[in-house]
């Protein structure tokens, strides 16, 4: 691998689940397009947040990378290395080096197994001798996450929330992955504990420099945690850029929308104060049968024919910073969006002043 090769590079990456009826004999009638044509690259040690409303594709988006689901097309490179369909036994030595983080810490926990035991389960799945022994290992591992090693023979149920997320992420580390996929992994916790583990996450990328691709429908979430954000709609991404720029300067409408509020009945530009409020039209299509050209265009306040007709390509637009692309026609005449307020997170009690 050389320097400038991504640590994870994706073209293209499509995913279309069939959809089966007919009677007597079943057979495919369409398809669901959970993710169509995904174009985006994580360095190493970097962080890039995957942002969109439910049922975008993010989800599907991180269990392809994780080759947990086969790609419909595209192709993932990972260190350069083609694993769009790989076999196990070519996925085995990269399935310890990217791992997954899951929303909720309830379920993805063993209830019958000790914390000892899950957390050391991927070492024993993957014969991993660490120095020192597994047990060693894990205590390390448990204090790295903020948790009391002593608890190395205690069950799930005797953690909250948060530390069984803690927990999760302990796991994730045993193996001392390069790519964690960490998919909405502070969606299931209480506002007050989220900054906590959001916290947690960004010490482990910055310290052990792991890179991350952080799911979330939560844009203060994603802003707080990730280097360079990507906006997904309806199963494409629409836009992608460095953290503050995206946030500062969003150029697709779609981005601009979410940040500036949550979608209602109607269209509206309020230029309240300098900053506007965008309301959307109706609900997001449906995957099954989505609009032709721009997928966002059926509530597009700025949508013209081209769009009908055209799916825009991710483009670098004049006037924004180098890799900031968008996925959009109308910025070629466009105003300056204006600035849209920063969502905000809640304060992490463990480092408020
Ligand atoms: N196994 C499947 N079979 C058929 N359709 C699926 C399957 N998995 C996901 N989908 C559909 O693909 C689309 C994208 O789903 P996905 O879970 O990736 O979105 P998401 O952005 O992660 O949303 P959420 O935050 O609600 O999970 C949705 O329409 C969903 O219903």
């Amino acid at each position: 691998m050389s320097s400038t090769t991504p640590l994870l590079d994706v073209s293209g990456l499509t995913k279309h689940f069939p959809i089966k009826g007919g009677f007597p004999i079943r057979r495919t009638i369409g398809a669901v397009q959970a993710v169509d044509g995904l174009d985006f690259q994580v360095a190493e040690g970097e962080s890039l947040g995957l942002v969109g409303e439910s049922g975008c594709g993010k989800s599907t988006t991180g269990r392809l990378i994780t080759r947990l689901l086969e790609p419909t097309g595209g192709r993932i490179s990972y260190r350069g290395e083609d694993i769009t369909h790989a076999g196990r036994r070519q996925l085995k030595p990269i399935r310890s080096e990217i791992q997954m983080i899951f929303q909720d810490p309830y379920a993805s926990l063993n209830p019958r197994q000790t914390v000892g035991k899950i957390i050391s389960g991927p070492m024993e799945i993957n014969d991993i001798h660490p120095a020192g022994g597994r047990e060693a290992r894990v205590r390390e591992l448990l204090e790295i996450v903020g948790l009391n090693p002593e608890h190395y023979n205690r069950f799930p149920h005797e953690f909250s929330g948060g530390q069984r997320q803690r927990i999760g992420v302990a796991r994730a580390l045993a193996l001392e992955p390069k790519l964690i996929v960490a998919d909405e992994p502070v969606s299931a916790l209480d506002v007050s504990i989220q900054a906590q583990v959001v916290n947690l996450l960004q010490k482990v990328q910055r310290d052990l420099g792991i890179a991350f691709v952080f799911i979330a429908h939560d844009l203060a979430v994603v802003r707080h945690f990730s280097q360079r954000v990507a906006v997904m709609y309806l199963g494409r991404i629409v836009e992608i850029a460095d953290r503050d720029d995206l946030y500062g300067n969003p150029r697709h409408p779609y981005t601009r929308a979410l940040l500036s509020a949550v979608p209602e009945a109607t269209v509206q530009d309020e230029g309240v104060a300098g900053r506007e409020r965008i309301r959307l039209v109706g609900d997001v299509p449906s995957p099954i049968n989505p609009p032709t050209g721009c997928r966002f265009r059926t509530r597009c306040w700025k949508a013209t024919e081209k769009c009908a007709t055209e799916a825009p390509p991710l483009v670098q637009v004049e006037g924004n910073k180098p890799g900031h692309l968008t996925a959009c026609h109308y910025p070629e005449t466009a105003d300056v969006p204006a600035t849209v307020p920063a969502p905000r997170l809640a304060k992490d009690p463990e480092t408020a002043a």
